[in-house]
């Protein structure tokens, strides 16, 4: 099977290190195109992966594509390209609907958010598909990006929450560590940053693995580590005060910034579909 892939930036580079990693493929079934040629030529030194002179030849020679542009790059890219009838378009962009997609492909169609913790083979994949893709083809697909980590079929109504949950997660964990350590220094100057990191990405990897080879809840972590009347139980007070409203806030914001996303891509098809033939030509 050839897998396409247009678009080799964060998740396109993702998914070549990630499905070769798993060893479910080889380097020579990826069929890879970006804009900027020389960002495949590092990456082709590790994973020697097929490169296309341009996105039209991935679409005629995949099985299946996935397309890996920004948001807003994806609905235009698609309309200047050919694509066969019965190809598996799958796009991994935030903000971009199935119906969107439909827009552009007669043909199936699914929709993945994937995660960069996948390049280590481990993270959660959101999916759905439109009622083209056949059984066999989701079967396909479903192969892959569980060489990626684990699959959770997801709603419309749930992916937008669920993203912020699986796909920005990585980057929001890294974004507290570092608010952690930084608080750390400013309270104890006495410790350095870069040790302060290194204590909490140590103790992260071994909170995960506790979770995960003991099978542990948070809260039987909690009661494992915070003694009665101890310390721990100090500073979970303050996060039961303060952290229900910042991820609120953080929900509420990352929410809104979806749904401007949404819109954006919809006036873009709005505007595309408004346009006479003729004007459309003009603007190709
Ligand atoms: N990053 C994440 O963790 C994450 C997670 C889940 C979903 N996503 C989704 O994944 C998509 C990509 O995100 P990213 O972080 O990978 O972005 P990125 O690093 O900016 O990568 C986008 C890539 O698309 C290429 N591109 C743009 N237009 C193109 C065209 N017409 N033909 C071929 N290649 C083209 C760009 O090429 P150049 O090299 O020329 O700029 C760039 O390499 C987004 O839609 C995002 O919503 C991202
Ligand atoms: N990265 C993409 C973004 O930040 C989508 C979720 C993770 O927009």
């Amino acid at each position: 099977m050839n897998i396409g892939i247009i678009g080799l930036g964060n998740m396109g580079q993702m998914l070549v290190k990630g499905l070769c990693k798993s060893g479910m493929i080889s380097p020579r079934d990826l069929i890879v195109y970006n804009r900027t040629a020389e960002k495949a030529t590092a990456l082709r030194q590790l994973y020697p992966f097929q490169v296309a002179e341009c996105a039209q030849t991935v679409c005629q020679k995949a099985d299946i594509l996935f397309l890996c542009t920004k948001p807003l790059d994806m609905l235009p890219l698609l309309r200047e390209l050919s694509l066969p009838p019965h190809l598996h378009l799958v796009s991994v962009a935030a903000g971009v609907s199935l119906a969107d997609l439909e827009s552009v492909h007669s043909g199936p169609v699914s929709k993945v958010i994937p995660t960069v913790t996948s390049e280590e083979n481990r993270g959660v994949s959101l999916y759905m598909n439109n009622a083209k893709v056949t059984p066999s083809e989701r079967a396909a697909l479903l192969q892959l990006l569980e060489a990626l980590g684990t699959v959770e079929e997801i709603t419309e109504a749930a992916i937008e929450t669920a993203t912020i949950l699986t796909s920005s997660a990585p980057g929001l964990i890294a974004g507290i560590l570092e608010e952690f350590a930084q608080a750390a220094v400013r309270h104890t100057p006495e410790l350095e940053l870069d040790s302060a990191r290194r204590m909490l990405v140590e103790t992260m990897i071994g909170t995960s693995l506790l979770l995960e080879r003991q099978g542990l809840g948070f809260d039987q972590l909690i009661e494992r580590v915070a003694t009665k009347g101890g310390i721990t139980q100090e500073g979970l007070s303050v996060l039961g005060r303060t952290l229900p409203r910042a991820f609120d806030d953080l929900l509420h914001m990352t929410t809104e910034k979806h749904t401007l996303l949404k819109q954006l891509v919809r006036r873009q098809n709005d505007s595309h579909t408004s346009k006479t033939p003729t004007q459309k030509g003009e603007s190709q």
